[in-house]
């Protein structure tokens, strides 16, 4: 079926082993950690210790983790992902052609970009799913993105989107979910736990997210820009100030650590095992740089993170849902594709969200 004259919108997030089965668990670990921008370490000692050490040792662990997510329909990022893709699609309507792709595992991104080509679509709008741009992330779905369309005959009209970190949408999505919650029960403290990212990775971008100008846990702005933990930083601070949460009453922490060279401090198992030992009792956790609930955010923060707490002495650890497919969410999303397609301007305080036109 030809699509000529619509603009394809493609959502892309990080990718979902294929099933929770050892082997099909390797083989995602071995796509994920072989891409040079999240292992950033030549190539030999990347595929010496990927294939002989990581994906052999954590296969078999993270697949009992996987296990204990799946759920009928699979994987929830990947549910959640195309639950999203079909509300955005009639969210838009007919003018627009919306496709979910994975950027390790299936649906890949050469495979739905070949979809969107065979369709005779021009104009293309690439969302990657990540609220903070990382290298790791956002830099390498684009580049994934930039590396298959490159080689078509008609180059499409690609617009991109960095980031939203800051957009008001995506902000009262999440405050909408904690306010739920915050209406229920009275906590002691908040925590926003984000992906951590080697330390190393945040320095290689200096001359353009300079860290070392900018003081990126209290302030963002044009010389820190590109900064992953800036970023962090400034979307905790909005959802705070929009949820009444004080200063003194939250802390920014960064999980999900891999391998032993230091990643962004402090790490989510230090703040919650020192909130536990300074008689903290009540924690609600917010995990800001997750757009769907999955692995990263129902397991580890929503599971591991509360049995440390309670090992340590806490007694009521919460974690609020991710946007999932949250009405306000979808329209976060549909403001997204409207401002980098070029037919709308969303202006905050701060930010100008126009996309990128490459
Ligand atoms: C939200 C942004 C993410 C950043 C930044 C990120 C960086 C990053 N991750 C690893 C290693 C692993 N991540 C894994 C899973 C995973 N990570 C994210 C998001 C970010 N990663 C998501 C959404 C998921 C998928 C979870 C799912 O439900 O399927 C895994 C696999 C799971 C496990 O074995 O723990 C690994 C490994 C690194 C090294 C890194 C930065 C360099
Ligand atoms: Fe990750
Ligand atoms: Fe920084």
């Amino acid at each position: 079926m030809y699509n000529l004259g619509k603009t394809g919108v493609l959502l892309i997030n990080q990718g979902t082993p294929d099933s929770p089965a050892v082997t099909d668990v390797r083989k995602y670990l071995r796509e994920f950690l072989m891409d040079a921008r999240v292992m950033d370490i030549p190539y030999l000692n990347r595929w010496l210790l990927v294939n002989l050490i990581i994906a052999p040792t954590r296969a078999p662990k993270s697949a009992k983790v996987y296990q204990e997510l799946w759920t009928p329909q699979g994987s929830p990022l990947k549910v959640y992902g195309y639950e999203v893709a079909q509300q955005l699609q009639e969210s838009l309507g007919h003018k627009y052609v919306v496709k979910l792709g994975m950027r390790y595992q299936s649906p890949s991104i050469p495979d739905v970009l070949a979809e969107f080509k065979q369709q005779g679509i021009t104009k293309l709008v690439v969302i990657p799913l990540y609220p903070q741009y990382a290298s790791a992330t956002t830099g390498s779905a684009l580049q994934q993105v930039a590396e298959v369309v490159g080689n078509w005959q008609v180059a499409p009209e690609l617009h991109t989107v960095q980031n939203f970190l800051s957009h008001p949408k995506f902000l009262e999505a999440f405050a909408e979910n904690g306010r739920r919650q915050l209406a229920q029960e009275e906590y002691d403290h908040v925590v926003f736990t984000y992906h951590g990212l080697p330390e190393r990775q945040l320095h290689k971008n200096d001359h353009v997210a300079n860290c070392h100008a900018a003081n990126c846990t209290q302030a963002y702005n044009s010389l820190n820009q590109h900064c992953y933990r800036a970023q962090c930083y400034e979307t905790s601070r909005l959802l705070a100030e929009q949820l009444g949460i004080a200063p003194a009453d939250y802390t920014v922490a960064f999980q999900s650590r891999l391998g032993n060279a230091p990643w962004i401090k402090p790490y989510t198992e230090d703040v919650v095992e020192q909130l536990a030992k300074r008689g903290v009792k009540k924690v609600l956790a917010f995990a800001p740089s997750f757009i769907a609930d999955c692995l990263e955010t129902t397991v580890e923060v929503g599971r591991e993170y509360r049995e440390l707490f309670e090992e340590h002495g806490g007694e009521t650890w919460h974690l609020v849902e991710s946007l999932n497919s949250s009405p306000l969410w979808i329209e976060c999303l549909h403001d997204l594709v409207l401002a980098a397609a070029g037919t709308a301007k969303i202006e905050t305080e701060k930010h100008t969200y126009l996309g990128l036109t490459a």
